[in-house]
């Protein structure tokens, strides 16, 4: 398991980013952004496109400055207030989007191209540290031989992961780095690439715009908007509690019901669902997630079927929820979508009875 995860710095922070911001002419790109991150864990950034997500990566690898703020690296200064570290003097790796491996150069050249020469002497050491690396990207060493455009896209962004690994980064910064390849190959990549970072104890940072590919790579979540960092946690926070409405509705699919919050209780079309920790009160707007409702065969709530949507594994359901005869009748008649796993089990019109599981989160209406 990775240590803790945490915002604030501390003197373990490996990396800390504090108010940066940054302008493309007019376009006030970032912010005021603050992030700390531990030696060793992974944080995702993720966030809608044009957020500012590669441009906080980009300053982080020191290929842009910030207009104003710091950013401090295993606690050397190395951007603001009169401080400048190149490029090349951070120990810091970098995956692009398309890995961006030299396409004249075979497998191998492209990654002995990152390996301090110094260190890696003669023609024994340098192939010794490619089948190296290659191991640690599971490919054969075999593949040192092959030229990039025989390789599958997976392949070749294991490859640049092995050039960008063969620096010894401290901090690795990947930009998008599966986004190119299909369903199946990205998780499997993601998979490798994950445990391969882990095992050398990099600390890593992954740009994502997929919420999914975000909440199960990392161990610190930080969510991007406008330029600004919305909310930054574990993954099942951030997902569990968003800090507001469009964080929720950014990281997944969200059911938000009117409501009236008295206390922790908020009274909806749904009954009385508790609220932790909440931090409005009166007219709310209640948010759940749909895997929360569930179909049971003598649930309180009714609901009558509007449409499905069937997707292999599970469809998604539109229900009108009834009155309920708690007098509420202002909340009641909302639709909502569900998600279940049985499609026989819901045909439009028909009625299901529901139950709700766990806490909601308030959001001021
Ligand atoms: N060098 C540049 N010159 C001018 N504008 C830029 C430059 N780099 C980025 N921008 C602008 O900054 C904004 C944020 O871009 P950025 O690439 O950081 O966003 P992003 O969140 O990574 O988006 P995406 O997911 O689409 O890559 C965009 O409006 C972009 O056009």
């Amino acid at each position: 398991m990775s240590p803790a995860s945490a915002d604030t710095p501390t003197p373990d922070s490996h990396l800390i980013i504090d108010k940066v911001t940054k302008s493309f002419g007019d376009t006030e790109v970032l912010r005021g952004v603050s992030l700390s991150v531990h030696r060793g864990i992974t944080t995702a950034i993720v966030g809608p496109s044009g957020s500012g997500k590669t441009t906080l990566l980009r300053l982080i690898a020191g290929f842009e400055a910030p207009d104003s703020g710091t950013i401090t690296l295993a606690g050397e200064r190395v951007a603001g207030e009169g401080r400048w570290i190149p490029a090349h003097r951070r120990n810091v790796g970098y995956v692009a989007q398309d890995g961006a491996l030299f396409p004249h150069l075979s497998v191998g050249q492209n990654i002995a191209f990152g390996l301090d020469k110094k260190k890696f002497a003669g023609r024994a050491a340098v192939d010794a540290r490619v089948a190296g690396l290659l191991e640690m990207v599971s490919l054969e060493p075999g593949y040192a031989r092959r030229r990039p455009d025989e390789l599958s896209g997976g392949q070749q962004q294991r490859v640049a992961l092995a050039r960008a690994l063969a620096r010894e980064p401290e901090l690795m910064l990947l930009d998008e780095p599966f986004s190119a390849l299909d369903a199946g190959l990205r998780v499997a990549t993601r998979k490798a690439v994950a445990r391969t970072l882990a095992e050398a104890g990099v600390t890593t940072i992954l740009v994502t715009h997929d919420q999914g590919e975000a909440l199960s790579f990392a161990d610190q979540v930080a969510v991007m908007r406008r330029g600004e960092l919305a909310q930054i946690g574990n993954p099942f926070v951030v997902y569990t509690r968003p800090s507001d409405r469009e964080t929720a509705e950014f990281l997944g699919d969200a059911v938000i019901l009117d409501a009236d919050l008295q206390g922790s209780l908020a009274t909806c079309a749904l009954g009385g669902i508790p609220v932790r920790r909440p931090t409005c009160q009166g007219k709310v707007h209640l948010m759940l997630r749909p895997e929360q409702i569930r179909i049971v065969p003598d649930g309180q709530i009714k609901g009558t079927v509007l449409e499905t949507d069937f997707f292999g594994p599970e469809i998604t359901v539109r229900l009108r929820l009834h009155p309920d005869g708690r007098g509420s009748s202002d909340l009641d008649g909302e639709t909502i979508t569900i998600r279940h796993w049985n499609a026989t089990l819901a045909k439009p019109g028909s009625e299901l009875s529901l139950r709700v599981i766990g806490e909601g989160v308030a959001f001021p209406a």
